[in-house]
C-alpha cells in the first residue's frame, strides 16, 4: 500500500471496476490467448501523485484470480512491492494518461482491428465516415468523418509509446498498432466502455463495407 497517493479504498475500488469491465470484454472473446490490458486511474488526477491499476502480465484475462491487478505510477513502476509484472504495454498507458488525462485506458486484439489496421497501414489512419456511431466520440456533425491513427508495432515498446505524442488526435479517442490491436481510452470505465465498443463496431463496418466494394 502507497497510503500517500491512494487509499485502501480507491485501490479496492479500482482492482473492483477492472474485474467489472474485464468480466464483460471476456464474454465477448475480447481477450483471446492471454492478449489485451485494461487500466484505470486510481484517485483524481495529478501529475505529482499520479497512478493507476493496470492488469497483470501474461495473465488468462476470462478468468479471476488475487493477482490479476496492481497499481503503478505514472512511469509504470509498481507502486507497492509485489511479484506481479504489469502489462508489457504499460509505458503505453502511462503515456496515454500524461498526454489526455484520461481515467480509464483499454486494450484489445479482435480479428476486425487486426485487419482494418492491416489494410490501411500504409495510410497512416483508419478513415471512417459517415456513420451514427461516430457520435459515441461526442462528434455531433451530420456526415462526420474520422480518422484512427495506426501506428506500427514494434516489439520495443518503449519505441511504440515514444511515437503516441506525435500521432494522438484529441478528437479520437483512440489508437490502433498494427495488426495488434486498439487502445481505446475515456474519462471513466463507462466513456472508455463505449469508445471501444464504437471502435470495434467501426471497424468491423469498414471491413465489410471494403469487402462489398468491386
Ligand atoms: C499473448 S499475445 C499479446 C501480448 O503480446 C500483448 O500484446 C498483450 O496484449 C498482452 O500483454 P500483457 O503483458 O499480458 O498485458
Ligand atoms: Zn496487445
Amino acid at each position: 500500500m502507497n497510503e500517500t497517493i491512494y487509499t485502501l479504498e480507491q485501490r479496492q475500488d479500482a482492482f473492483a471496476r477492472l474485474k467489472d469491465i474485464k468480466t464483460e470484454l471476456a464474454a465477448r472473446g475480447w481477450f483471446p490467448a492471454t492478449s489485451g490490458n485494461l487500466s484505470v486511474r486510481v484517485g483524481d488526477f495529478a501529475p505529482d501523485r499520479f497512478a493507476f491499476a493496470i492488469t497483470s502480465s501474461g495473465k488468462d484475462k476470462s478468468k479471476h484470480s488475487p493477482e490479476d491487478y496492481l497499481i503503478v505510477d505514472g512511469q509504470g513502476r509498481p507502486t507497492e512491492p509485489t511479484k506481479l509484472k504489469p502489462s508489457a504495454e504499460t509505458l503505453i498507458h502511462c503515456e496515454i494518461y500524461r498526454l489526455t488525462g484520461c481515467g480509464a485506458v483499454f486494450h484489445v486484439h479482435t480479428v476486425f482491428n487486426n485487419i482494418v489496421s492491416e489494410l490501411y497501414a500504409d495510410r497512416g489512419s483508419v478513415p471512417i465516415e459517415r456513420v451514427e456511431l461516430i457520435k459515441a466520440f461526442n462528434i455531433w456533425d451530420e456526415d462526420a468523418s474520422i480518422e484512427v491513427p495506426v501506428l506500427p508495432n514494434y516489439a520495443d515498446i518503449p519505441k511504440i509509446a515514444a511515437l503516441v505524442e506525435g500521432r494522438l488526435n484529441p478528437a479520437v479517442p483512440g489508437i490502433v498498432l498494427r495488426n495488434h490491436g486498439i487502445y481505446a481510452w475515456g474519462a471513466n470505465v463507462f466513456e472508455a466502455k463505449r469508445h471501444l465498443e464504437a471502435f470495434e463496431f467501426l471497424f468491423e463496418y469498414v471491413y465489410r463495407w471494403k469487402m462489398i466494394q468491386k
